[in-house]
């Protein structure tokens, strides 16, 4: 073994911390040198505030490349060669020479694909593995079998850092896997932007790595676009999105909004619960029917024959069913939604008002035309127009209406449902539930959003800037040096100097100023019901009920979308479970599948187990193929104290790198949690802690070095979907299950 050739590899590392170095120093400095800077004036603060956000971002980067900064070196036939890494990172020469290349880049590919069937170009690929600063280990691959040229790292098997990564202690958090993505993993990464991508796998095949690595694949070939739109990350739910918030940042790249479906109306916490039953009413197509009934519902005319009285000084004002009708028809025909359709009700109304009044007060007793003339009608208009009761009358018809006091209103009467799926939906007041928010976002687009008001605050506010910049612009031409003027006294078109006045207007000049909202486009999306993202991917796709798709897909106009999941481990009784029934209403059949079907986490012999469970259900199931066996076999004991058991087998493993998960169904946790003190429990437990104590759902793409499954039967037949739960239960560990049943 050649111990020069890895003395060489540690020199180039070092160099190359010592430029990461001095990069994060230049960034440093610039932060707080513009932090520093107060920023005269608003394009001043701008420009501070853009330079912060973006030495803020390198920054990060250079922070995310600490840790394995280079993995890679390529080695090419004509000679040349790249080493590859975490974030590109430049020589400060003349020419910016590349010192490392961005495994996202098109000429870092062959690290990925090469093979010595086809080997692109390559003459060795070399996986260079380091700690903290230090090169522990080189593999190295002969890709050109007439390449003679021996370092003496070849006869060990590249797999090995695969098989290292897999076999390493859990810590809670997912990692980033750039150094070892699998050839089938690098070709979903990169696939075009558009359209939507659905990439199905069974548990462990990486679909999340996937999926997140897509995201910084995507975000670094669409910067530009993506940077203004932000990507969005959707998980099945807050601890999931813990466990995956590092994989990102670890890659240099912040710019992602990651939310749970129940995040996603802004100004909304769903922090109540629904039974199964009632999420699978409200998740159900049918409930946008039902909605859009309700709204209509709230359209109301009075009953023939009662109308409505209102008291006026010109004498009482009749609404009655004829006029009211009338009114809702021509509103309905507007086809906008119904705050947006009211202004026309109203109108209607008013109008049909007015002329009531001057019929009755103008009349000609023997039938000749009216005696009023057009102003003064328009001036029993204006005072019908200004009668509140009339307003209030008219609200009790055709109410405005906010998204959270309507389903508030529906979820306590619920209408055009069967009588069983109104009583499991039906609510009187209590918390808002992640079920709820795609019928809050339902909502919103029937009622719309009567921004009448907002826009002319608005309007206020930028002809207040326009005459501010007009201001500003007036002081500069009047400040213009004597010089100038004189040359333009002389010769109106001789000037070559361009003041403001030349190239800019006010309008203009006040409409730069309107961008001083410096929110990163992932922060700003957040706090956007109608935000349209540049790419979403959802996680665990086969959980979300055809509502939350509904929501989905408004936030998509575009429909660039990777879609990742397993129908075979849905949990969620509203989940739609198929890819057909999910996308069809949306892109008819235009999406594309491919398929994961190595697993990465679950060795053969747990996976052997999970399979027999599965095929209960399905008995031509085929599991995905384990890249690894460990040779422990998974045990299963039926004991008469479950708990007892539980924690003498989590006391056994304690102490052992790695991470511990109890799994069992929430009625038993109430006993298991004083038995397991070092445990972390509840709605969102601290994965990083040794043992952690879930319910099925919960362990919804979460990994752990031991698993011990608590009272399978009572997963099994305690959901809808109970055979998937356990499916899922039994497929998170590493290298130990143990499964631990109640004697009967
Ligand atoms: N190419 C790879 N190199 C190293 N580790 C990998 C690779 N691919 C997947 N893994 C690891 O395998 C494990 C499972 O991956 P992941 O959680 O993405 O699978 P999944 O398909 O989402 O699983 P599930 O459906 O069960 O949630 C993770 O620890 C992941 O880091």
């Amino acid at each position: 073994m050649s111990t020069e050739e890895f003395r060489k590899e540690q020199e180039f590392i070092t160099e190359l911390y010592a430029r990461l170095d001095d990069l994060r120093d230049e960034a440093e400095a610039a932060v707080d040198q513009a932090l520093r800077t107060p920023g005269v004036g608003n394009q001043g603060r701008l420009e501070r505030d853009v330079m912060v956000a973006e030495q803020s971002g390198l920054l990060a980067a250079f922070n995310a490349g600490e840790s394995g900064l280079c993995f890679g070196r390529l080695v090419f036939r004509d000679g040349h060669d790249h080493h590859i890494g975490r974030i590109g990172i430049r020589k400060d020469d003349a020419d910016r020479t590349p010192l490392v290349v961005d495994w996202r880049a098109e000429v870092a590919r062959p690290f990925y694909l090469a093979t010595g069937y086809e080997p692109m170009g390559l003459s060795r690929r070399r996986h260079i593995t380091t700690h903290g600063r230090e090169v522990t280990a080189l593999h190295d691959e002969v890709l050109d079998l007439t390449d003679e040229t021996r370092t003496g790292y070849e006869n060990r098997d590249a797999d090995e850092v695969l098989l290292a990564a897999l076999d390493a202690a859990r810590t809670g958090r997912m990692h980033d896997i750039v150094q070892t993505i699998q050839a089938e993993q690098d070709r979903i990464i990169r696939s075009p932007h558009q359209g939507v991508l659905v990439v199905e796998g069974g548990p462990g095949t990486g679909k999340t790595a996937v999926a997140l690595h897509r995201a910084a694949y995507l975000l670094y070939a669409h910067r530009e676009q993506l940077a203004k739109r932000a990507v969005l990350i959707v998980g099945p739910n807050p601890a999931f999105l813990g466990y995956i918030g590092n994989v990102l940042p670890s890659l240099g790249e912040t710019g992602v909004l990651l939310a749970t479906p129940g995040e996603l109306f802004p100004g909304v916490r769903a922090t109540g619960t629904d039974t199964p039953r009632a999420a699978a009413v409200k998740g159900d197509a049918a409930m946008a029917e039902a909605l859009a009934g309700a709204v209509r519902d709230r359209q109301q005319v009075p009953e023939r024959g009662e109308p409505l009285i209102v008291a006026h000084d010109d004498g009482d004002l009749v609404i009655d069913w004829d006029m009211a009708l009338e009114a809702r028809h021509k509103a309905r025909e507007t086809h906008l939604p119904h705050n947006l359709a009211r202004p026309y009700f109203v109108f209607n109304l008013l109008d049909a008002l007015a002329e009531q009044l001057a019929d009755r007060i103008g009349a000609d007793p023997y039938g000749g035309p009216n005696f009023l003339g057009p102003d003064d009608i328009a001036l029993l208009a204006k005072g019908v127009a200004a009668n509140p009761d009339v307003h209030a009358a008219i609200d009790t018809l055709w109410p405005p209406l906010t998204p959270e006091e309507f389903l508030a209103d529906y979820l306590a009467e619920p209408t055009h449902l069967s009588e069983e799926d109104a009583a499991a939906v039906r609510r009187d007041g209590g918390e808002w539930t992640p079920a709820d928010v795609p019928l809050l976002d339902e909502a919103a687009e029937l009622l719309g959003e009567d921004d009448s008001a907002a826009r002319a605050a608005q309007e206020a506010e930028r002809q207040r800037q326009i005459q501010y910049a007009q201001g500003v612009l007036d002081v500069s031409y009047a400040s213009r040096t004597y010089e100038f003027e004189d040359k333009e006294e002389q010769d109106k078109d001789a000037s070559e100097v361009l003041s403001a006045h030349d190239i800019i207007d006010a309008e203009r000049f006040a409409e730069r100023h309107e961008e001083a909202d410096h929110r990163s486009a992932a922060e700003r999306a957040a706090a956007d019901r109608t935000w349209a993202f540049g790419h979403i991917i959802v996680d665990e796709a086969q959980e979300l009920s055809a509502m939350a798709w509904r929501l989905l897909m408004r936030r998509s106009p575009t429909r660039s979308m990777t879609l990742v999941g397993d129908p075979a481990q849905t949990g969620d009784a509203a989940g739609v479970g198929s890819w057909e029934k999910i996308l069809a209403p949306y892109v008819q059949d235009r999406w594309e599948l491919v398929r994961l079907r190595v697993n990465y986490r679950t060795p053969a012999e747990i996976m052997a187990v999970a399979a027999d469970v599965r095929r209960e259900a399905d008995p031509g199931f085929e599991p995905p193929r384990s890249v690894r066996s460990t040779g422990v076999a998974p045990w299963e004991r039926t004991v008469d104290d479950p708990v007892k058991e539980t924690a003498d087998a989590v006391a056994a493993e304690l102490g052992a790198e790695g991470r511990i998960a109890v799994i069992a169904p929430q009625e038993l946790h109430p006993a298991l949690r004083p038995a397991l003190p070092e445990a972390s429990y509840g709605p969102a437990p601290d994965l990083t802690r040794p043992v952690v104590l879930l319910d099925p759902r919960q362990a919804k793409g979460l990994e752990f070095d031991t698993v011990l499954v608590v009272d399978p039967d009572a997963v099994r037949s305690g959901a809808v979907h109970g055979i998937n739960d356990l499916y899922v239960a039994l497929t998170r560990a590493t290298q130990r299950l143990g499964v631990i049943r109640p004697a009967a």
